[in-house]
């Protein structure tokens, strides 16, 4: 089978790979689509991720969906000619977080395209039956892939709450940012702010439903949001960007007794906060690492058009061409690129 593997930084090889069989509690794959994620493009440029470090050959990508076509002897949940999105983190299921229903923070947990793990650039993958998920027949493998962003933007909702009438401070448009603003919508937010600093990233934004679009290289965010607001402030921060002078911003943007959640990952890990302004506002402030039983409630909403994933998808490109890809996923207008094996 047809594997991009990165080699090193900057660097694909095409390499013929056999195509592996299931395990008997595994279903065998057959990849449609795979999204180009921000954390794929910096295995690409720098060759690493904080720790994360790409030491040996490694196949990114862990935006994907497929069509089964072979499924292990327990298996009987699914069977080939399922149209399925895979869950990429598999956990060990044994330790203390596992046991207390926080999967997402295994510490053992075999992410794809996280070293040493392989990911989904690759024609066949075989994955535990229980992370792959039946697609609805008007949920396209597309759609299914990005389950995966739409996953990190419904597990922030959560962790913030947000509800009913709520007023939603997205900081950053990228992908996670607007699947956020989807989830948040999905979730009853009637309000949702979002800021950038590329211009081209709000007028999108705006276009997909934002009610107000705050450049804040040009804008005050506080004094956008006082006036929004009548001066209370947001509901719900969930910062997006991973920009540090973002991060710090977002406990003068929430409302007293708001709540703050941070998804963006900080080049930065030393962020100064005014430790007075969370005490005294009586702020809820959260940490939204990945997701955890996410995909059900993000098929549910594609079911029912509750959100638009697809809409994000700026170009698709072939796995021969995923260099190129991977060069224009680089550009700052680009929200999502793809590449697509065809039916
Ligand atoms: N916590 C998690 O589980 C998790 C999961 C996925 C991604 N992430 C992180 O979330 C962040 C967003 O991911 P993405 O794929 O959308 O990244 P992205 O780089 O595509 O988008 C970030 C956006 O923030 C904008 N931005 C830059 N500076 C800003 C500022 N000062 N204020 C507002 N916006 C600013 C950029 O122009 C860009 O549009 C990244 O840091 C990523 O590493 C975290
Ligand atoms: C959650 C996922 O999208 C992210 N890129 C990660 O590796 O953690």
């Amino acid at each position: 089978m047809k594997t991009a593997v990165l080699t090193e930084p900057h660097e694909f090889e095409i390499e013929d790979r056999p195509r592996p069989s299931p395990g008997p509690d595994d279903v065998l794959v057959a990849v449609r689509d795979v999204g180009i994620c921000g954390s794929d493009v910096h295995y690409y440029e720098h060759g690493r991720i904080g720790d994360y470090v790409v030491e040996n050959p490694l196949v990114l990508g862990h935006e994907s969906a497929g069509e089964v076509v072979d499924v292990g002897e327990n298996v009987s949940r699914l069977e080939p000619g399922d149209r399925v999105a895979l869950e990429p983190g598999v956990p060990c299921r044994r330790c203390a977080h596992c046991k207390r229903g926080d999967y997402h923070l295994c510490e053992d947990v075999e992410f794809m395209a996280t070293p040493p793990h392989d990911g989904a650039f690759t024609e066949y993958v075989s994955w535990p039956a229980d992370y792959v998920y039946e697609l609805p027949e008007n949920v396209s493998t597309t759609e299914g892939a990005l389950c995966e962003p739409l996953s990190v933007g419904i597990h922030a909702c959560r962790r913030g709450d947000v509800g009913t009438g709520d007023t939603v401070l997205v900081t950053g448009a990228g992908p996670i940012g607007l699947m956020v603003m989807e989830a948040a919508r999905a979730a009853g937010a009637t309000d949702v702010i979002v800021t950038d600093v590329v211009e081209e990233k709000l007028s999108f934004a705006g276009e997909r439903g934002a009610d107000r679009v705050v450049n804040v290289a040009e804008e005050s965010l506080e004094a956008a949001v006082d006036e929004y607001t009548d001066g209370v402030g947001a509901d719900v921060v969930v910062e997006a960007s991973g920009a540090e002078p973002s991060i710090r911003s977002t406990i003068d943007a929430v409302r007293r007794g708001g709540t703050v959640v941070l998804v963006g990952l900080a080049d930065e890990a030393n962020v100064p906060f005014d430790v007075l302004d969370i005490i005294d506002n009586e702020l809820d402030v959260h940490g939204s690492f990945r997701y955890k039983n996410t995909y059900d409630a993000a098929i549910g909403l594609l079911e029912d058009d509750a959100v638009d994933v697809e809409g994000i998808v700026d170009f698709e490109s072939s796995l021969d061409d995923i260099d190129g890809a991977f060069r224009r996923a680089m550009d700052p207008s680009v929200v999502k690129g793809m590449i697509s094996f065809g039916e």
